[in-house]
């Protein structure tokens, strides 16, 4: 079987990339064909709101005002181009947790994919490895931690941690994203419960005890053995385990040891928006931080996210490394986080509209587009890697 490595797709040829894509697109017409999602995120929001059923379009949707705020705060920072610096060799790659990821940007985890497109997380999983860009596959997937870590094969992947009620059935998950070769475990905090998403309200729809999608779950013996009966005989009783052990709203700082006491792969915390939770964070001996309101799903009125980078920019002081989400757009949204301090930024809702539209191949145009533009932008701006990024390649404008 051919070996296909992260960096035989992309950042091998990363100083071609932008235009080897445009060049495909203004001649070839993507190999004689047009392309299958808009470049536009906002024609492909679009046409994914068309395709997409209104309850799983109201399921994406959050709070108004927050993902509102999250995409026109991008507009606080501006990008100030250099010229005459020589920018032919270009470098998409950053490094983190002793890892080479060939893009500065992860995708993000995102639960419960199928109500978009029946291969949901499979076809994601297939595109990410295809090209080689990480995934964060969610707890509350359609397909196992085990089956999604085989489609990724040597693609770096990290697991996102829901942490349940139920310490035995935590460990049991962890050791299981250990063992499947997962290099970092992304524990999400901000959704104890879930937000007031009053279009879920108007649909009377809740996608997530919908029993594939808890596979994660039924699947660990851990979760298994909570049951009286097995979940194929008793389908009723393990969405009743699952909906109870979901959420864990009485976690405080001093469960964190419990999270190193049962992996060794680097930690990092997710839904972190205050600076002192980022400080206490790093006392903890945490490894990372996302800075992210969950891509405004949370709280109505919430702090945009990227407005609070730089105040937890202040006070990590550079300790451990941040990362960034919510309101990634295109590459310019993904340039500013990175040169206010994230080291890398996760993707979102445009992978899932892009599978919305086509499925694997969907993502795949949709990555493609976002590596291209990354691309692109870095050179168009003076720059050469997005490593070196600072804050001096931004202008403040005034609010
Ligand atoms: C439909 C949907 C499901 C999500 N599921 C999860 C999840 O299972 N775990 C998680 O940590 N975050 C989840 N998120 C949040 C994303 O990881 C990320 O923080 C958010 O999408 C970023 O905002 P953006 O998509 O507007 O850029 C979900 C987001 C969406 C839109
Ligand atoms: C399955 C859900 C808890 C996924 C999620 O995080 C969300 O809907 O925001």
């Amino acid at each position: 079987m051919a070996t296909r490595t992260t960096t035989q797709t992309v950042a091998t040829i990363p100083h071609q990339f932008g235009n080897v894509r445009q060049r495909q697109v203004y001649t070839d017409g993507f190999n004689g064909r047009r392309p299958l999602v808009p470049a536009s995120s906002k024609l492909l929001e679009l046409q994914a709101k068309e395709r997409m059923s209104p309850d799983a379009w109201g399921y994406l949707s959050g709070m108004d005002e927050t993902m509102e705020a999250n995409i026109a705060a991008f507009r606080h920072w501006s990008i100030v181009p250099r010229i005459l610096r020589n920018v032919a060799q270009r470098d998409l790659s950053v490094q983190l947790f002793g890892q080479t990821l060939p893009v500065p940007f992860l995708l993000a985890p995102i639960g419960v994919q199928k109500i978009v497109h029946p291969d949901g997380e499979g076809a994601v999983a297939r595109a990410a490895a295809k090209l080689g860009v990480p995934m964060i596959p969610s707890t509350a997937a359609y397909i196992t931690l085990e089956d999604l870590a085989k489609t990724l094969g040597d693609t770096p992947r990290w697991f996102q941690l829901y942490w349940s009620k139920d310490p035995d059935f935590n460990a049991s998950l962890l050791r299981r994203a250990e063992r499947a070769g997962y290099t970092a475990i992304v524990v999400t905090l901000d959704t104890y419960y879930l937000g007031w998403r009053v279009d879920d309200i108007q649909n009377a729809y809740m996608p997530f005890p919908l029993y594939d999608g808890l596979v994660n779950y039924l699947t660990d013996p851990v979760f298994r053995r909570s049951l009286k009966q097995p979940p194929e005989k008793d389908r009723h009783a393990a969405i009743q385990l699952y909906m109870e052990i979901f959420g864990n709203p009485s976690l405080t700082w001093a469960d964190i040891p419990f999270l190193r006491q049962h992996t060794k792969l680097p930690i990092l915390l997710k839904g972190i928006m205050h600076p002192d939770d980022a400080r206490q964070a790093v006392e903890a001996g945490i490894d990372g931080i996302i800075v992210s309101n969950h891509g405004g799903r949370q709280v109505n009125g919430e702090r945009a996210a990227i407005d609070a980078l730089p105040d937890i920019v202040e006070a990590v002081k550079g300790q451990v490394p941040l990362l960034f989400d919510s309101g990634i757009r295109k590459a310019a949204d993904a340039f500013k986080a990175i040169a206010l301090g994230a080291k890398a930024v996760l993707l979102g809702r445009p992978y899932l509209w892009g599978l919305a539209l086509a499925g694997e191949q969907g993502v795949e145009e949709v990555l493609q587009n976002f590596i291209a533009d990354l691309d692109l932008t870095l050179a168009l701006s003076g720059h050469t890697a997005y490593s070196a990024l600072d804050v001096s390649a931004l202008h403040k404008e005034p609010v």
